[in-house]
């Protein structure tokens, strides 16, 4: 999983390279929009300052003849990628995959993305936590189907049961009663909308670090709602907390919704939270969404989780990023050289002996 640090250059720039401290090479593999938002001359400089360079990876090339890079940090999709991946691991064992494909992949579908929140196993305390009761559909047939739905009740959101990143993956609709079935498309996640006063508690996460932000949320619906017919039955939305508003709209938004007032989760039970699904996805970089139940005000709900955010919209993510990438690298750096004495070690003992 670690970076090698065996190098091949003269040992007078190896002594200079003791000096400065060692240099590491982290290359990207981003689609053009995460790329743009995410790889600011903020964050390359502040990176390079601490000794790490971020180097495009040319997609057009196999990566495996990239290179050299002690990490891969990626947010690419398909098959041909994760190709790419284990072909490029397989040439450099010891360099490190930020994060596994088949960990991210898990992420991927809706249903599998937040089994890991009910398997949480966190010790009592005052606040609880868990999923809204969901079902998934995969064909018109069961939609309609009564059976189905003796579990849940109205209203609820359709959510596409893959979520890829694509914009199809984003498109959600509120439907408040059997009148707005006839526009979903299976397979899709339908889930118990919550009331949650229109704000939504965003948790990034980046390795150890676990930061929580506010942002605007669906307005919470009157129970009055449920005999709307029609076309009225549904309401079709996407990325509610990521629409970009003129500045007074948002301004006018946020008095409304008395974000500035709402209380925020309290820190430490936000962290117990983001650790138990950091160790359970085995993921370094996501953020999860979680409401507050407008009824219980000790009842929060995970209703989303994303692999590699938009980190720019995080507060100090620069900072947050470098820190991350420096710990990792300097820890696989000691890793290695740890298991370099120790091979060299093993050499020495069985020359000995032999
Ligand atoms: N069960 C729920 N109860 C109340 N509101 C919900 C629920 N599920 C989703 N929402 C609202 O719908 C929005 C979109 O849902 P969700 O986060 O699952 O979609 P997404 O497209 O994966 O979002 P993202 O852009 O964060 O990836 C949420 O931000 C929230 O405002
Ligand atoms: O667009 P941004 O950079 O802000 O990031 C968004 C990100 O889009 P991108 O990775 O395609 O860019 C989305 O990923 P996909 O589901 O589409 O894969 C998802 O993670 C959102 O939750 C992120 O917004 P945030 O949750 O941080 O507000
Ligand atoms: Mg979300
Ligand atoms: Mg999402």
């Amino acid at each position: 999983m670690c970076a090698s640090t065996t190098m091949t250059e003269p040992e007078g720039e190896r002594e200079r390279e003791r000096e400065r401290g060692p240099r590491f090479t982290v290359g990207y593999a981003l689609a053009p929009k995460k790329q743009n938002s995410f790889i600011r001359d903020s964050l390359v400089n502040l990176a390079r300052s601490r000794g790490i360079d971020l180097v495009k990876i040319d997609p057009n090339r196999a990566l495996a003849d990239q290179g050299p890079f002690h990490c891969v940090l990626h947010k690419l999709y398909g098959p041909e990628w994760k190709k790419q991946l284990g072909e490029f691991r397989l040439r450099n064992p010891n360099a490190v995959i930020i994060d596994s494909p088949d960990a991210i992949e898990r992420l991927h579908n809706r249903i599998s993305m937040l089994q890991v929140v009910s398997e949480l196993e966190i010790e009592p305390r005052s606040l609880t936590f868990g999923i809204p009761k969901q079902i998934v559909i995969y064909d018109k047939e069961t939609l309609f189907d009564r059976q189905s739905w003796v579990a849940l009740k109205f209203p609820v959101i359709s959510k596409p049961l893959v979520a890829d990143g694509s914009a199809k993956s984003h498109k959600m609709a509120l439907v408040y009663n059997h009148d707005g079935l006839n526009k979903l498309k299976p397979p899709i996640v339908l889930q118990e909308f919550v009331n949650h006063g229109g704000v939504i508690f965003k948790v990034y996460v980046v390795g150890s670090h676990v930061q929580c932000v506010k942002r605007k949320s669906l307005p919470d619906v009157s129970a009055s709602s449920s005999s709307t017919s029609g076309d009225a039955a549904v309401l079709p939305f996407s990325q509610v907390s990521n629409i970009a508003t003129d500045k007074k709209a948002e301004e006018k938004y946020y008095e409304m919704m008395d974000l500035d007032d709402t209380k925020m989760p309290p820190q430490e039970f936000i962290e117990g939270i983001a650790n138990g699904l950091r160790g359970a996805l085995k993921l370094n970089l996501f953020n999860f969404d979680v409401i507050r139940d407008a009824r219980f005000a000790d009842r929060y709900f995970i209703i989303d989780i994303n692999y590699f955010p938009g980190y720019a919209k995080m507060p100090s993510y620069e900072t947050v990023l470098t820190n991350f990438f420096w710990d990792l690298l300097n820890n696989c750096s000691k890793l290695n050289s740890f298991d370099k004495e120790v091979r060299e070690r093993e050499v020495k003992e069985n020359s000995i002996h032999v």
